[in-house]
Protein backbone atom coordinates (compact mmCIF):
# COMPACT_ATOMS: atom_id res chain seq x y z
CA UNK A 1 0.00 0.00 0.00
CA UNK A 2 1.73 3.03 -0.90
CA UNK A 3 0.92 6.26 1.42
CA UNK A 4 2.07 9.57 0.82
CA UNK A 5 2.52 12.13 3.62
CA UNK A 6 1.86 16.06 3.26
CA UNK A 7 4.55 16.84 5.65
CA UNK A 8 8.25 16.48 6.53
CA UNK A 9 7.66 16.66 10.47
CA UNK A 10 9.38 14.08 12.06
CA UNK A 11 6.61 14.51 14.69
CA UNK A 12 3.62 13.63 11.99
CA UNK A 13 5.85 11.28 9.87
CA UNK A 14 6.80 9.00 12.68
CA UNK A 15 3.15 9.42 13.94
CA UNK A 16 1.77 8.00 10.42
CA UNK A 17 4.24 5.40 10.41
CA UNK A 18 3.10 4.06 13.88
CA UNK A 19 -0.51 4.66 13.32
CA UNK A 20 -0.41 2.31 10.33
CA UNK A 21 1.32 -0.67 12.12
CA UNK A 22 -1.22 -0.69 14.61
CA UNK A 23 -4.03 -0.57 11.82
CA UNK A 24 -2.20 -3.34 9.98
CA UNK A 25 -2.10 -5.27 13.93
CA UNK A 26 -6.08 -4.74 13.91
CA UNK A 27 -7.36 -5.58 10.54
CA UNK A 28 -6.02 -9.14 9.61
CA UNK A 29 -6.52 -8.73 6.00
CA UNK A 30 -3.87 -5.99 6.05
CA UNK A 31 -1.44 -8.23 7.39
CA UNK A 32 -0.06 -9.44 3.69
CA UNK A 33 0.59 -5.92 2.88
CA UNK A 34 4.03 -3.75 2.83
CA UNK A 35 3.49 -0.43 3.18
CA UNK A 36 5.90 2.45 1.55
CA UNK A 37 5.21 5.82 2.91
CA UNK A 38 6.40 8.72 0.24
CA UNK A 39 6.79 12.27 1.80
CA UNK A 40 6.65 15.44 0.95
CA UNK A 41 6.33 19.53 2.43
CA UNK A 42 2.57 20.40 1.24
CA UNK A 43 1.87 24.34 0.77
CA UNK A 44 -1.23 26.18 0.77
CA UNK A 45 -3.50 29.03 0.78
CA UNK A 46 -3.95 28.03 4.82
CA UNK A 47 -2.36 30.77 7.44
CA UNK A 48 0.92 29.05 9.24
CA UNK A 49 -0.78 29.13 12.44
CA UNK A 50 -4.33 27.56 11.73
CA UNK A 51 -6.56 29.74 14.93
CA UNK A 52 -9.76 27.82 13.90
CA UNK A 53 -11.02 24.35 13.37
CA UNK A 54 -12.19 25.30 10.35
CA UNK A 55 -8.56 26.10 9.01
CA UNK A 56 -7.03 23.27 10.93
CA UNK A 57 -9.35 20.93 9.24
CA UNK A 58 -8.76 22.75 5.94
CA UNK A 59 -5.25 23.03 6.11
CA UNK A 60 -5.05 18.78 6.73
CA UNK A 61 -7.65 18.16 3.87
CA UNK A 62 -5.99 20.69 1.30
CA UNK A 63 -2.39 18.79 2.21
CA UNK A 64 -3.58 14.99 1.36
CA UNK A 65 -5.34 16.54 -2.04
CA UNK A 66 -2.05 17.83 -3.10
CA UNK A 67 0.37 15.25 -2.37
CA UNK A 68 -2.37 12.89 -3.96
CA UNK A 69 -1.72 14.74 -7.19
CA UNK A 70 1.85 15.08 -6.68
CA UNK A 71 2.67 11.64 -6.33
CA UNK A 72 1.60 9.06 -8.79
CA UNK A 73 0.15 5.72 -7.63
CA UNK A 74 -1.08 6.27 -4.22
CA UNK A 75 -3.59 4.29 -2.32
CA UNK A 76 -3.87 6.88 0.05
CA UNK A 77 -2.60 10.77 0.76
CA UNK A 78 -2.36 11.98 4.29
CA UNK A 79 -3.02 15.61 5.26
CA UNK A 80 -1.78 16.31 9.13
CA UNK A 81 -2.29 19.46 10.35
CA UNK A 82 -1.73 21.43 14.39
CA UNK A 83 -3.46 24.27 15.55
CA UNK A 84 -5.50 26.16 17.70
CA UNK A 85 -9.12 26.88 18.17
CA UNK A 86 -11.43 29.07 20.18
CA UNK A 87 -15.10 27.11 21.55
CA UNK A 88 -17.85 29.14 23.36
CA UNK A 89 -20.97 27.24 24.26
CA UNK A 90 -24.51 28.35 25.65
CA UNK A 91 -23.51 27.20 29.54
CA UNK A 92 -20.09 28.66 29.59
CA UNK A 93 -21.11 32.30 27.75
CA UNK A 94 -19.66 34.91 27.57
CA UNK A 95 -16.36 33.09 28.44
CA UNK A 96 -14.41 31.86 25.42
CA UNK A 97 -12.25 28.53 25.80
CA UNK A 98 -9.33 27.86 23.86
CA UNK A 99 -7.73 24.38 23.33
CA UNK A 100 -4.89 22.72 21.61
CA UNK A 101 -5.75 19.49 18.58
CA UNK A 102 -4.46 17.94 15.19
CA UNK A 103 -6.86 16.94 12.24
CA UNK A 104 -5.83 14.45 10.05
CA UNK A 105 -7.34 13.90 6.16
CA UNK A 106 -6.82 10.57 4.83
CA UNK A 107 -7.65 11.03 1.07
CA UNK A 108 -7.80 7.87 -1.78
CA UNK A 109 -8.34 10.05 -4.87
CA UNK A 110 -12.35 10.11 -4.76
CA UNK A 111 -13.23 10.07 -0.69
CA UNK A 112 -11.62 11.45 2.00
CA UNK A 113 -12.46 10.62 5.78
CA UNK A 114 -11.32 13.15 8.82
CA UNK A 115 -9.92 12.20 12.40
CA UNK A 116 -8.61 14.36 15.13
CA UNK A 117 -6.47 13.91 18.09
CA UNK A 118 -8.28 14.98 21.77
CA UNK A 119 -8.24 18.65 22.63
CA UNK A 120 -6.37 19.72 25.50
CA UNK A 121 -7.41 23.38 27.04
CA UNK A 122 -5.02 26.21 26.80
CA UNK A 123 -3.07 28.19 29.02
CA UNK A 124 -4.11 32.06 29.15
CA UNK A 125 -0.81 33.38 28.48
CA UNK A 126 -0.24 31.49 25.36
CA UNK A 127 -4.14 32.09 24.04
CA UNK A 128 -3.23 36.14 24.57
CA UNK A 129 -0.02 35.51 22.50
CA UNK A 130 -1.62 33.99 19.44
CA UNK A 131 -4.95 35.59 19.29
CA UNK A 132 -3.61 39.01 20.56
CA UNK A 133 -0.41 39.40 19.48
CA UNK A 134 -0.97 37.05 16.40
CA UNK A 135 2.01 35.06 17.40
CA UNK A 136 2.98 31.48 16.31
CA UNK A 137 2.74 28.64 18.85
CA UNK A 138 5.79 26.53 17.81
CA UNK A 139 7.96 30.35 18.94
CA UNK A 140 5.60 30.93 21.58
CA UNK A 141 6.03 27.22 23.47
CA UNK A 142 9.36 27.29 22.48
CA UNK A 143 9.47 30.29 25.32
CA UNK A 144 7.65 29.27 27.69
CA UNK A 145 9.77 25.99 27.70
CA UNK A 146 13.00 27.37 26.99
CA UNK A 147 13.47 24.36 24.93
CA UNK A 148 14.33 24.44 21.01
CA UNK A 149 12.29 23.18 18.16
CA UNK A 150 9.19 22.12 20.79
CA UNK A 151 6.87 21.21 16.94
CA UNK A 152 9.52 18.62 15.45
CA UNK A 153 9.80 17.02 19.09
CA UNK A 154 7.25 16.61 22.09
CA UNK A 155 5.08 19.69 20.75
CA UNK A 156 2.95 21.79 22.64
CA UNK A 157 0.90 18.73 23.67
CA UNK A 158 4.06 17.68 25.36
CA UNK A 159 5.40 20.17 27.07
CA UNK A 160 1.67 21.34 28.71
CA UNK A 161 0.84 17.61 29.57
CA UNK A 162 4.68 16.76 31.12
CA UNK A 163 5.06 13.89 28.15
CA UNK A 164 1.63 12.01 29.19
CA UNK A 165 0.76 12.82 25.54
CA UNK A 166 3.25 13.46 23.08
CA UNK A 167 2.67 15.36 19.47
CA UNK A 168 3.81 11.87 18.05
CA UNK A 169 0.99 10.30 20.03
CA UNK A 170 -1.73 12.89 19.42
CA UNK A 171 -1.58 12.37 15.60
CA UNK A 172 -1.29 8.86 15.96
CA UNK A 173 -4.43 8.62 17.58
CA UNK A 174 -5.89 11.31 14.46
CA UNK A 175 -4.47 9.09 11.97
CA UNK A 176 -6.29 6.30 13.39
CA UNK A 177 -9.53 8.02 13.69
CA UNK A 178 -9.27 9.51 9.93
CA UNK A 179 -8.14 6.05 8.90
CA UNK A 180 -11.33 3.37 10.27
CA UNK A 181 -13.66 4.56 8.22
CA UNK A 182 -11.85 3.08 5.39
CA UNK A 183 -10.26 -0.25 6.74
CA UNK A 184 -13.24 -1.42 9.35
CA UNK A 185 -15.59 -3.57 7.39
CA UNK A 186 -18.35 -2.81 9.79
CA UNK A 187 -18.56 0.67 8.07
CA UNK A 188 -19.70 -0.75 4.85
CA UNK A 189 -22.52 -2.90 6.72
CA UNK A 190 -24.48 -0.28 8.52
O1 LIG B 1 6.12 21.14 8.48
P1 LIG B 1 4.68 21.11 8.82
O2 LIG B 1 3.97 19.87 8.40
O3 LIG B 1 3.91 22.36 8.43
O4 LIG B 1 4.63 21.00 10.44
P2 LIG B 1 4.45 22.13 11.56
O5 LIG B 1 5.23 21.72 12.76
O6 LIG B 1 4.68 23.50 11.00
O7 LIG B 1 2.96 21.94 12.03
P3 LIG B 1 1.54 22.50 11.49
O8 LIG B 1 1.74 23.23 10.20
O9 LIG B 1 0.57 21.37 11.53
O10 LIG B 1 1.10 23.46 12.64
C1 LIG B 1 0.76 24.78 12.37
C2 LIG B 1 1.46 25.68 13.34
O11 LIG B 1 0.94 25.41 14.63
C3 LIG B 1 1.97 25.32 15.57
N1 LIG B 1 1.79 24.06 16.27
C4 LIG B 1 0.72 23.26 16.14
N2 LIG B 1 0.78 22.24 17.00
C5 LIG B 1 1.93 22.41 17.70
C6 LIG B 1 2.56 21.70 18.75
O12 LIG B 1 2.01 20.61 19.28
N3 LIG B 1 3.71 22.15 19.20
C7 LIG B 1 4.29 23.27 18.69
N4 LIG B 1 3.73 23.99 17.70
C8 LIG B 1 2.57 23.57 17.22
C9 LIG B 1 3.24 25.59 14.87
O13 LIG B 1 3.49 26.96 15.14
C10 LIG B 1 2.93 25.41 13.41
O14 LIG B 1 3.61 26.36 12.64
Amino acid sequence: MKIGIGSLNKTKVEAVKSACAKLQQTFPYLQNQRFEFVTMGARTPIPDMPLSQEQIIDGAVLRAQYVFKQVPDLDYAIGLEGGTFPLTTPALSPDVLYFLQNWVYVYNGQTGSLGSSPALPLPGTIVRQLYEERRELAEVIDEFSGRHDVRSNQGAFGILTRQLLSRTHTFEISVINAFIPFLNPDYARF
